[in-house]
């Protein structure tokens, strides 16, 4: 929308916190266009208002986004959840759900050349990150266990990026940094030693709540987006099998909650229609068929409530 923002503009609208860029950021565009929820944006504009509800975007820094949620500032985010441990705020959010992608671990890495073979080995030593508190806290307990002394404690030095170059360059002996497909990691010459979390992209809402009016507004977009991320999970797959064969059958297609079974003009065979993990469809196919079943289809969900 083309109007200046105020914050009159902004009365009485749920603000929704979305990364304005870099890996989260065309995820979230997707989601929302799963989710209906439609927007221009404008010239760059940081905050736009939603077209068909009353919702205004904030679009933040991934990073930014736990304190603002946490804080109140905002009603709803998206965000990693290796950030929301970072921010500290795991206290003040609540994950209500996990978005399936962004999945990622926050690793240890150390150089292939060297000689450090575990983290113990790098106690006292240079760790540079940008992820300053929890590489701060796993070290220190990692030197507390050592019984380390002051002046011989692990230094950690944060950055803003590209924290890969930290070794090669001399500034770090090693590094706590993401690691998704591990590419960047072993063209850096380096390799992972222990692992501190695992990570994916989450959707939060403040765990006090500011605004008792937009709840309902906050269940519809959850329940939205919980089911574009099931469409994409699941596949519904619909096959004939004989009556004697059903126990069989649906021990391979449980469904989510019971699968839908239908009489067929035969009286020795049956219709099954069930929601299958795609990850786990092809194995359920070739069981399908090992048991007789038979016309299995296969379609996939352009959207879902689940
Ligand atoms: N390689 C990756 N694969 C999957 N997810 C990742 C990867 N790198 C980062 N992420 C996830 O995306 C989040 C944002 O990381 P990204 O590197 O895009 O941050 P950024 O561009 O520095 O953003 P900002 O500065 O806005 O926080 C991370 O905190 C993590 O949850
Ligand atoms: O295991 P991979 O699939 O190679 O992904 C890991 C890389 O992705 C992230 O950085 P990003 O590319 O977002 O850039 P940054 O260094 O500027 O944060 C992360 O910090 C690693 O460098």
């Amino acid at each position: 929308m083309s109007m200046p923002l105020d914050e009159t503009t902004l009365d009485g609208r749920l603000l929704f916190a979305i990364p304005k860029k870099g890996r989260l950021h065309e995820k979230c565009l997707e989601l929302l266009n799963g989710a209906d929820i439609q927007f221009r944006r404008h010239n760059r504009l940081d905050v736009c208002l939603v077209l068909n509800h009353p919702i205004a975007l904030v679009f933040l820094p991934a990073s930014d986004i736990p304190s603002f949620v946490g804080k109140g500032n905002v009603d709803l985010g998206i965000t990693g959840h290796d950030v929301i441990l970072e921010a500290q705020m795991e206290n003040h959010v609540t994950e209500t759900l996990r978005l399936g992608f962004g999945k990622c671990a926050l690793q240890v890495q150390v150089p292939d050349s060297g000689s450090i073979q575990n983290v113990d080995d790098l106690a006292g030593k240079r760790i540079v990150t940008s992820f300053e508190v929890l590489a701060g806290n796993y070290f220190k307990e990692i030197d507390a266990r050592l019984g380390r002394l002051d002046g011989e404690r692990t230094t950690i030095e944060y950055v803003g990026g590209s924290v890969e170059a930290a070794c090669a360059l001399g500034l770090a002996d090693g590094i706590v940094d993401l690691v998704e497909s591990g590419e960047t990691m072993r063209a850096a010459g380096l390799h992972a030693i222990a692992t501190l979390l695992q990570s994916e992209a989450v959707l939060i809402k403040s765990s006090v709540p500011k605004h008792a009016h937009l709840t309902p507004l906050i269940a519809m977009i959850t329940s939205r987006i919980a089911g574009v991320i099931a469409a994409r999970k699941y596949v519904v797959c619909e096959y004939n099998v004989r009556r004697a064969d059903l126990s069989a059958a649906t021990a391979i297609t449980p469904g989510r909650r019971a699968p839908t079974i239908s009489p067929l003009e035969d009286v020795e065979w049956v219709a099954v229609s069930s929601m299958v993990e795609k990850a786990r469809m092809a194995d359920a196919m070739d069981r399908l068929v090992e048991i007789g079943a038979e016309d299995i289809l296969i379609f996939n969900l352009d959207n879902c409530r689940v």
